[in-house]
């Protein structure tokens, strides 16, 4: 690989610990390079790239996937996605830019994945794989309208998001980049495409994925999914902005949340009939309650405020884990309100079933309690009436019980069984829930953590 200066090994490290899927946040990274895929520009302009890169500065080691785009000229608007400019030993002068911003690596991506095509190693240090699948079956997207222009989603993500327009009424389509990488299935991918096929139109039409191969954090070759595509619904707030303004405003969200409840029933019903169950015997009660626990140790440790109440959440989990539990089934994971739309003339439609990223992907992947859902949006809503109140310095307790009992009656009537019935296994999975969220707060957002806390509190009957 001919040298470029300032070097890669210089500039990446800074710009990456900028970058809001950092995942080691407040460190520097110690970025190691460990393959590459090289795309094609159809017009021999632009380079096109994506880095695998090891990142060992935290407690863990973490793989990033880093698509970047070389040019010999600034491209005018892309300013702010300027990685680096650099002078290249052969070529000259050469703008560095995030790959996902630039027009002609975003739309490089995506023709990937709709052409099928296989892109193979960039010639540079370490290997690296991808090929592009379209999504089959009756609910997918097709045919796909050629793009017209790309634009990253900005927002609070833990990936990177690039929607693609096309010439009005065809739909737009988005793609989500993974920026962590996993070894193994994607569930968002997974999830997504099953529901789909079952003629599901509670979740976007999928239009397809790349999938690659990469050296994983020790070196070994594995596989995995590095982004997916799905129909994008323009003009539509997530549900969280939405519930914040009702919260504050003290407006009724009940017939909404209502709604919610039953397309979670239903997302729930269609999951348990298409995708792996597994009865809950007395291994599966172990092995979550271990994970609850070993979830509930790494929030006393990290979260100070919880001092002195190590043995009132142990009790509270393991009455959970003692009582009667239904089969386990797959199910979205990290449910809040973040990641549902209430589409105009469609009703709700799920997003973002990659479930929680601080949780091993191969856990993500497992059949798991559908209530683990239920009692993810339930937090949400009282995310959003703490959040409302924090600054509208109103009380929206009364905002939050209402829409909490809506969504659980919602959730009862297409399901035909009352999450309350289950009432210690949801409080052990609320609490659960808060304790993540404690965790999430303190490492992304220690203003938040206030939140989670008084959730906490409040499952341990305080
Ligand atoms: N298909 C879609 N249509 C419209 N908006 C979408 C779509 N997919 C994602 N979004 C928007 O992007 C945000 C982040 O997407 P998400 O899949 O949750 O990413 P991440 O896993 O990085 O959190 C969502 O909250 C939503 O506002
Ligand atoms: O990035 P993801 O959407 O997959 O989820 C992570 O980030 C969420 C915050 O953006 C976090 O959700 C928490 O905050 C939300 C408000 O911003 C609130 O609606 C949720 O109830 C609360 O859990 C989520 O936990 C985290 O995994």
């Amino acid at each position: 690989m001919t040298t470029v200066t300032p070097s890669f090994e210089e500039f990446l490290p800074e710009w990456v610990a900028r970058q809001r899927w950092y995942a080691g946040k407040g460190s520097t990274p110690q970025l190691e390079r460990l393959g590459g895929l090289r795309y094609e520009d159809p017009d021999g302009e632009v380079g096109i790239e994506t880095w695998f890169l090891r990142d060992t500065s935290g407690p863990a080691p973490v793989v990033y996937q880093v698509p970047l785009t070389y040019r010999g000229s600034p491209l005018q608007g892309l300013e702010k996605a300027l990685v680096a400019r650099t002078e290249h030993a052969e070529l000259g002068a050469r703008w560095v830019y995030d790959g996902c911003h630039d027009p002609v690596g975003a739309r490089a991506l995506l023709g990937t994945v709709l052409d099928e095509r296989t892109v193979t190693s960039d010639g540079g240090a370490g290997t690296g794989r991808a090929v592009g699948h379209r999504a089959q079956g009756g609910g997918a997207m097709s045919p796909v309208p050629q793009p017209r222009s790309s634009r990253v989603l900005g927002g609070e993500q833990s990936n990177t998001s690039i929607v693609f327009e096309s010439d009005d009424p065809d739909p737009a389509v988005i793609c989500k980049v993974f920026r962590v990488l996993h070894a193994g299935e994607n569930p968002d991918v997974v999830v997504q495409q099953a529901l789909a096929a079952a003629g599901c139109t509670l979740v976007p039409a999928p239009v397809g994925h790349l999938a690659g191969e990469w050296p994983d954090a020790d070196g070994t070759p594995v596989s995995g999914h590095l982004a997916f595509a799905q129909e994008f619904l323009p003009g539509v707030e997530d549900a969280w902005r939405v519930a914040l303004r009702a919260a504050a405003a003290g407006q009724d969200f009940s017939s909404r949340a209502h709604a919610l409840g039953a397309a979670t029933a239903e997302i729930h019903q269609i999951l348990a009939r298409t995708l792996p169950v597994r009865a809950a015997d007395a291994a599966a009660h172990e092995e979550l309650l271990e994970s609850w626990s070993a979830r509930a140790r790494t929030a006393q440790e990290e979260v100070p405020q919880l001092a002195g109440h190590g043995e009132r959440i142990h009790e509270v989990l393991t009455a959970g884990a003692r009582a009667p539990w239904p089969q386990l089934q797959r199910v979205h994971g990290d449910y809040h309100l973040g990641q549902v739309l209430d589409v105009p003339g469609r009703g709700w439609v799920i997003l973002d079933f990659e479930g929680e990223p601080m949780r091993p992907l191969a856990e993500r992947s497992e059949p798991d309690l559908a209530l683990r859902d239920v009692a993810g949006m339930l937090r949400s809503f009282d995310y959003a009436a703490s959040s409302a109140a924090q600054e509208a310095s109103t009380s929206a307790a009364a905002w939050a019980r209402d829409a909490r009992e809506a969504f659980l009656s919602g959730y009862a009537e297409t399901s035909g069984r009352h999450p309350r019935e289950d009432a210690a296994l949801l409080a052990a999975l609320e609490l659960d829930k808060a304790l993540y969220e404690a965790v999430y707060e303190v490492r992304n957002r220690p203003d938040w953590l206030p939140i989670p806390l008084q959730g906490v509190l409040r499952a341990l009957g305080d």
